[in-house]
């Protein structure tokens, strides 16, 4: 599914009104009525509906009209004299009132009036700002929403939260439970600024052809179970160890030997017909006994780490290099020499990715898929920038760095971002704070290592490696885990019960 910017659905918009003939008024009726069966209505009174003066307030007018023909008790308040409406929206409150529907305005007098209701609501309907929202919210909305936001209602928000737009500002935002999107997901979902306010985000179709959105040049999609099943490959009858993939894993170190065995063992849980281990020789009785399906080979080892040597090697379908290797002159010489190896697909991961940020322009040299899988602060580090400036221009940051270094980049995170090398995105819609604990990132790097084998396009082996780590998150909190106690081993043990869903 596409995540589309503001100008991107205002240009969607244009195209489907001017092109398509199709009327404001019409896709206005659309969103209205499909709010008007999505919205749960609950038990009881107290159910607030409040509608702005622009498009995103004519979306609740007709809402409210659609309940009130249902008999479903409610109030609507308009926070702008009816005068001031935009000619859309005004057209909907003249047939809401003409249907003998009653609102209130926003006024001196009904100001307490509003509080109060706010304050003892169970629902409350927020049309006050859409993507029109320029800036920090300006009064009457500022204070509206902080007494919206203080109140115990459920809150549900038309296509953004209120008060959320493109700019970043430290303004009062609409605090969503759940946020219904109309027809396509906007960026600001995915903007570590804003969505925590958006709850859960759900898309309804208002009736936009899908030709709206041909001549707007999307190019971020949100990747779920959806996609996953379209892309996810079948394991051939005739299958045997050498087809499913052959893997070489340097990690570990003799202080951290369990980043080997994390993501060795995500590798072969992840399908991958032959795991190889390399890791420096005393770390090998270490790994070894914990992982028994792998083969290992002992490089040459100078106080618990790489020395730098580099062991002869067979060939291999995959190379991974990064987990629990440590930051020692030895494992950045080693990090060099893999940058060197041709026509094998090279996944970067931690302590890899701080030897590259040395001299990243190595990458432009490479001749075959390069992945780096770097958490905000390797990212920042990889980058030259802060963490802070990596996680409010997550999007843009990562495609640049993808079109000009040549490489796949998964940037993990809530919403992990995977982009390719001509700077396509795609945003992870599966996870949950379970999986922010050491080690969980090995896990992915091995079921990533494990998928780069198995599927035809490493975009695809990407995406769907985050989607599924993410995804088991959510199966372990939901049926026996709490957010606190999940462990990256409970993460490989999960793993199973969510791919037996996928292969189906
Ligand atoms: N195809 C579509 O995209 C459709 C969109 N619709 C709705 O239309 C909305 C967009 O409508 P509009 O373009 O009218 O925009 P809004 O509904 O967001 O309203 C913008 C209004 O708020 C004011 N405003 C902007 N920033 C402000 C701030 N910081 N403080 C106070 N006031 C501020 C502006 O002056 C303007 O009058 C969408 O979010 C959606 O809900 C629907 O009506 C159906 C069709
Ligand atoms: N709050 C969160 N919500 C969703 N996913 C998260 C969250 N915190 C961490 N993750 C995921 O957990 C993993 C952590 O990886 P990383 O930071 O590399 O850990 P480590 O290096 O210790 O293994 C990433 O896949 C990241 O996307
Ligand atoms: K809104």
């Amino acid at each position: 599914m596409k995540i589309i910017t503001v100008k991107d659905m205002y240009e969607a918009d244009r195209w489907t009104m001017e092109e398509a003939g199709l009327d404001e008024i019409v896709l206005m009726e659309n969103a209205g009525a499909a709010l008007a069966s999505s919205i749960q209505v609950g038990e009881g009174n107290g159910r607030v509906i409040l509608a702005g003066k622009g498009n995103n307030g004519g979306d609740a007018i007709v809402m409210a009209r659609r309940w009130a023909e249902q008999k479903i008790p409610f109030s609507l308040w308009l926070l702008c004299p009816p005068e001031k409406l935009r000619s859309a929206p005004r057209q909907h409150l003249n047939a809401y009132v003409a249907a003998g529907h009653s609102f209130t305005v926003l006024a001196p007098d009904t100001k307490e009036l509003l509080a109060e209701e706010l304050n003892v609501a169970h629902l409350i309907v927020d049309g006050m700002l859409g993507i029109g929202t320029k800036g920090a919210p300006r009064e009457p909305y500022r204070t509206i929403l902080q007494w919206a936001n203080h109140s115990q209602a459920i809150r549900i928000a038309i296509d953004v939260p209120s008060g959320v737009s493109e700019d970043i500002h430290q303004g009062e935002v609409f605090k969503a439970t759940r946020t219904i999107t109309l027809q396509a997901p906007k960026t600001t979902a995915f903007h570590p600024r804003w969505t925590s306010f958006y709850g859960q985000v759900e898309v309804v179709d208002i009736g936009l052809p899908d030709k709206a959105f041909e001549k707007v040049e999307v190019r971020r999609q949100l990747w779920g179970q959806e996609q996953v099943r379209r892309t996810y490959p079948k394991r051939a009858p005739d299958a045997h160890k050498g087809t499913a993939g052959k893997a070489c894993v340097f990690a570990g170190s003799f202080t951290m030997p369990g980043a080997a065995v994390l993501a060795g063992k995500a590798a072969i849980r992840g399908g991958a017909g032959l795991t190889t281990i390399v890791t420096p020789k005393s770390a090998l009785p270490l790994i070894a006994p914990s992982l028994t399906e792998a083969t290992y080979v002992a490089a040459s080892d100078e106080d618990g780490h790489f020395s730098g040597e580099l062991p002869a090697l067979g060939s291999f379908d995959a190379i991974t290099v990064g987990p629990g290797i440590g930051r020692r002159k030895g494992s950045a010489l080693l990090v060099d020499q893999l940058l060197e190896a041709e026509n094998v697909p090279l996944l970067l991961d931690a302590d890899a990715l701080y030897h590259l940020s040395e001299d990243v322009s190595r990458l432009k040299r490479r001749g075959s898929p390069t992945i780096l899988t770097p958490h905000p602060g390797e990212m920042a580090q990889l980058c030259g920038v802060k963490v802070q400036d990596v996680q409010t221009e997550r999007l843009n940051l990562s495609r640049r760095f993808c079109q000009e270094y040549g490489v796949f980049l998964v940037l993990k995170g809530p919403h992990t971002v995977v982009t390719t090398p001509s700077g396509e995105q795609f945003v992870n819609h599966s996870g949950n704070a379970a999986l922010a604990k050491g080690g969980t990132g090995d896990v992915l790097t091995g079921v990533i290592t494990a998928f780069m084998m198995s599927h035809g396009s490493v975009q695809a082996a990407l995406c769907n490696a985050v989607w599924l780590h993410g995804k088991v998150a959510e199966v372990l909190v939901e049926e026996k885990h709490s957010l606190t106690d999940v462990t990256a081993s409970d993460v490989i043990d999960g793993l199973p019960s969510v791919l037996r869903t996928v292969e189906k």
